[in-house]
C-alpha cells in the first residue's frame, strides 16, 4: 500500500499504463484486458492488473497535471517498483499539419512547470522519452498504418490561460507538436528512478481550429493510440 494508491505489492504489474482520466482505465483494462481485477479505487483514480496478450500489464489514473501525475508515478516506482510507465493521454495540436485524432510519441517535453527549477536551479533538465519504447511504439504504430507524429510536446500548469494565442505561436515557432498537462513530469521522475517513460497523445482538440472531440470520444475511442502503447510496453 502506499498513500494513494490501495494495492498490495503483487497486485501491480512492472509495467503500466497511464491514463490521466480514471474512467480511461476502466475502458483500457475492460476493452484490452484480459481477467483484469482493480486494484485501486482510492480517490476514485481507478487501476487495474489484466494481461495483454498473455502478458501481465497495470493500467492507473493519474489525474490531471503535473502534481497529479508526480504522485501516482512516484508511488508506482517507490512503493510498487514499476520499471515501464507510459502515459496514454490527449492534447490539443497547436501546428497546422497535426490533425485531432492524430497520435503524437512525445521525443521530449517542454514546460512551465515549476518541477524541474525547483530540482535543478538553473540547469535546464530536458526530460527525455526512453528510446527503445519510443522506438517499439513508433515500428508498432507503422506496422498498424498509422501516420505518427514524434516531436517535442509543452507541458502545461494551466489549461485555461491568459493570451493563450501568444503562447501557442511561440511555441509552435519553435516546432512544439502540441500542449499536454503532465509528460514533463513523467520523463523527469522516470529518470530520477532509473526507469522507462513514453507519452503517446492522441489529438482530442485542435488549438488552431478549434475542432475538438467530444468528452465521450476522449473517454473511451483511441483505441490506436491505447494498441500502441499495450505493443510497446509488452516489449519492455
Ligand atoms: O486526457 P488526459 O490524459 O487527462 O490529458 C489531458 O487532458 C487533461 C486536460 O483536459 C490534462 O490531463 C491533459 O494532459
Ligand atoms: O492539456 C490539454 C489537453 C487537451 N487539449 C488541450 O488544449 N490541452
Amino acid at each position: 500500500m502506499s498513500i494513494h494508491i490501495g494495492a498490495s505489492k503483487e497486485e501491480i504489474a512492472d509495467k503500466i499504463l497511464l491514463p490521466g482520466d480514471p474512467l480511461r482505465a476502466k475502458y483500457i483494462a475492460e476493452t484490452f484486458l484480459d481477467d483484469a481485477k482493480c486494484y485501486n479505487e482510492v480517490r476514485g483514480m481507478y487501476g487495474y492488473t489484466g494481461t495483454y496478450k498473455g502478458e501481465r500489464i497495470s493500467v492507473q489514473g493519474t489525474g490531471m497535471g503535473v502534481p497529479s501525475i508526480s504522485i501516482y508515478a512516484t508511488e508506482l516506482m517507490q512503493s510498487y517498483d514499476v520499471q515501464t510507465l507510459i502515459r496514454v493521454g490527449t492534447c490539443g495540436a497547436i501546428q497546422s499539419d497535426v490533425e485531432v485524432r492524430d497520435v503524437i510519441l512525445a521525443s521530449t517535453s517542454s514546460t512551465d512547470s515549476q518541477l524541474n527549477r525547483v530540482t535543478f536551479g538553473a540547469i535546464d533538465f530536458a526530460p527525455t522519452a526512453n528510446f527503445k519504447l519510443l522506438k517499439d511504439a513508433f515500428e508498432t504504430g507503422q506496422k498498424k498504418g498509422l501516420q505518427l507524429r514524434v516531436g517535442n510536446v509543452f507541458t502545461s500548469d494551466s489549461f485555461y490561460r491568459d493570451h493563450a494565442e501568444e503562447l501557442h505561436q511561440k511555441l509552435a515557432s519553435y516546432n512544439v507538436l502540441a500542449i499536454e498537462m503532465e509528460t514533463s513530469a513523467l520523463y523527469t521522475l522516470a529518470a530520477k528512478y532509473g526507469r522507462r517513460a513514453l507519452s503517446v497523445l492522441t489529438v482530442s482538440d485542435h488549438l488552431l481550429t478549434g475542432e475538438e472531440t467530444t468528452s465521450q470520444e476522449r473517454q473511451t475511442t483511441f483505441n490506436d493510440m491505447i494498441e500502441v502503447s499495450l505493443d510497446a510496453a509488452i516489449k519492455n
